[in-house]
């Protein structure tokens, strides 16, 4: 569905990206992990299109994402913005119908069935109660949901999410992530930055571990969980529990043991 092939990228001179190269099949989903300033978002954008690499390409159903036209891509991905690039004036709906253009033709206007999408995509999040509302009206909650209902709205194979549960309470971080399973059921591939390992343990089948802009895993949590990558990458001390009632197991983080000197 998408390859990354040897992508390597550097911004004034600083590489922020080296070599990375991994693939993904149809209807899977990938936790996208690592210390802060590691090129997650960097990745990301890669991905979507948005930055081209220096080297390396990026594959989405074999054709290279640099022969795309803006709406045959916008029509395949999506890419779910930050809370701090949305337009405040524009209200709730029209943020979410937003995502329905590059299904129009020129001076086409919106049809019933877009109107909808539009309003499907809002109450699948939740939100059909701040519809008329102003998105600076809205709590970050809120905005976050309305964000997710807009790219569900752009009905995408693969949809990219850059730490897509910031600002959300437990119960909504559990339901957006439970809502991208319910999509990728439905045929979604999907990947995310994410900083809860749990979360992203419990939800991705693919975790992959960035530090300095290059590859440290690549596999399932359970593959990650018998290595001692995170300890490495995260300098921190790592238990692995079972947890009754899960198929993933979870992580407890603990201060790095420092080995004793001896005297
Ligand atoms: N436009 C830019 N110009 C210069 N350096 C940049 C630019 N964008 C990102 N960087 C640098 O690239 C590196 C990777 O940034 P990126 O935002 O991809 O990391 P990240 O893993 O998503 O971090 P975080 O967890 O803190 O969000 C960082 O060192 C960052 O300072």
């Amino acid at each position: 569905m998408i390859r990354v092939d040897q992508v390597s990228l550097a911004v004034q001179g600083k590489a922020i990206l080296q070599g990375i190269s991994f693939a993904l099949e149809k209807r899977s989903s990938l936790g996208i992990i690592g210390p802060n300033g590691a090129g997650k978002s960097t990745l990301l954008h890669v991905m979507g299109g948005h930055l081209s690499p220096d080297k390396g390409r990026v594959l989405l159903n074999d054709a290279d994402i640099k022969t795309y036209k803006a709406k045959e891509l916008a029509r395949k991905l999506a890419f779910m913005q930050q809370i701090s690039q949305v337009e405040s004036r524009f209200t709730a709906y029209e943020t979410v119908m937003l995502a329905r253009y590059p299904y129009l033709r020129w001076f086409q206007t919106e049809s019933d069935r877009d109107h909808q999408i539009c309003l499907q995509s809002m109450e699948r999040t939740c939100t059909v109660h701040v519809k008329e509302r102003q998105m600076d009206e809205v709590s970050g909650g809120e905005r976050q949901r309305v964000l997710l209902a807009q790219v569900l709205a752009q009905e995408p194979e693969l949809l990219l999410l850059d730490e897509p549960t910031t600002y959300l309470d437990l119960f909504h971080q559990m339901e957006l992530l439970n809502m991208l399973k319910q999509e990728q059921g439905k045929g979604l591939t999907w990947a995310a930055v994410l900083h809860d390992l749990n979360l992203a343990a419990q939800y991705c089948d693919y975790l992959l571990l960035l530090q300095e802009g290059r590859v440290a895993f690549f596999g399932t949590p359970h593959e990650l969980f018998r290595t001692n990558r995170l300890e490495e990458v995260f300098h921190v001390g790592v238990r692995v529990v079972e947890v009754p009632g899960l198929s993933v197991p979870q992580i407890i983080v603990t201060p790095k043991r420092v080995p004793l000197t001896p005297h």
